[in-house]
């Protein structure tokens, strides 16, 4: 199989400055990139904006797969189908890296065809940036800026998603509730910086224990909600005891070099199919009452029965 790779030229705002010179000049109407330039400023979202792309330049060039990648906003996106043959080029606009992306095609790209790709390239220089800023602005809105964890809005956002498709996949889903045990204690002694280096170190440690795909939310001071999607009641309770067991053994050396512990108490509830977010949240909730008032450092499961019980 022939892979073509054209040689990674650095496409810098909406000037191409490539490595080798191309013989080949563009030949794109001034009014094709008007037009393209003015269909990209209609979204700012990524994968809107590369379909359009692809579909609006498939009259100059054509490309069967774009695939675009940047590294800094976790962005991996392929539309369409990767072939044989490919070209490659790094982006940036006014410095700032964009990413890299990638055309595919069955047959070869021949020179005139990448000389008019470059051309049409520069019209999404701008829209792209714009919409990985906008991507990152929507991240920022939904995460704690102190943990790093997701927020309120989130949590409600997420867990809506997940039990609509935990409803109508027939999945499991469980959520655990999780609170630090006397977390006063902690403020108290050794001040609210070394608290708040204890909430980052008890996120990092509940972050460790589960998939990429469980998402965990910081719910309010010191208490913490984690989403387990497709987690039956027993996979649930492996987890939660892992995060108990793990925060336990973490140590945080404060900058006194005092050496902290901390232990968690958590609550675990089992979605089920008649409930709303509320019910779902309460009976964690409710759990996670038992287990402090069982001694803490405790997981405790709230049924949709009532009926409580400690692992
Ligand atoms: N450092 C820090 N402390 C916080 C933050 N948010 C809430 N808190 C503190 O968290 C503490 C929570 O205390 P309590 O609700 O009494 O709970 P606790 O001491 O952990 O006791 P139990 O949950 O019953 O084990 C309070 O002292 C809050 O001030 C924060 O962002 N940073």
């Amino acid at each position: 199989m022939v892979t073509q790779v054209s040689n990674i030229s650095a496409l810098q705002d909406d000037k191409l400055t490539p490595f080798s010179e191309l013989a080949a000049k563009p030949q794109i109407k001034s009014d094709v990139l008007v037009r393209l330039a003015t269909f990209l400023q209609t979204t700012l979202d990524y994968k809107q904006l590369l379909t359009l792309f692809k579909r609006e330049i498939a009259s100059s060039v054509l490309v069967e797969g774009i695939e675009f990648s940047n590294a800094e906003h976790q962005v991996h996106y392929l539309d369409g189908q990767k072939g044989p043959h490919s070209c490659n080029y790094t982006l940036s606009a006014q410095g700032q890296g964009l990413g890299e992306i990638t055309f595919f095609r069955t047959t070869r790209f021949r020179e005139h065809e990448m000389a008019n790709l470059e051309a049409l390239m520069g019209t999404l220089i701008y829209p792209l940036r714009n919409a990985m800023r906008y991507r990152s602005a929507l991240n920022q809105a939904f995460k704690d800026p102190l943990t790093g964890a997701g927020n309120r809005i989130a949590l409600n956002e997420s867990l809506q998603r997940e039990m609509e498709l935990a409803k109508r996949h027939g999945h499991d889903l469980a959520i655990l509730m999780l609170d630090i045990d006397h977390f006063k204690t902690i403020n108290d002694r050794f001040g609210h910086l070394v608290g708040d280096e204890m909430l980052k170190a008890t996120v990092n440690t509940i972050t460790q224990c589960v998939r990429q795909t469980d998402i965990c939310f910081r719910y309010g001071g010191e208490e913490f909600v984690v989403i387990l999607n497709n987690c039956n009641i027993a996979n649930a309770r492996l987890i939660a005891e892992r995060i108990r067991m793990d925060v336990s053994e973490t140590v945080l050396q404060t900058q006194d070099d005092n050496f902290l512990q901390a232990t968690i108490s958590c609550g675990l509830s089992v979605y089920d199919a008649n409930d709303t977010l509320e019910n779902l949240i309460h009976r964690a909730d409710i759990a996670l009452y038992k287990a402090k008032n069982s001694g803490r450092n405790k997981v405790c499961v709230q049924e949709q029965t009532k009926k409580e019980e400690t692992v």
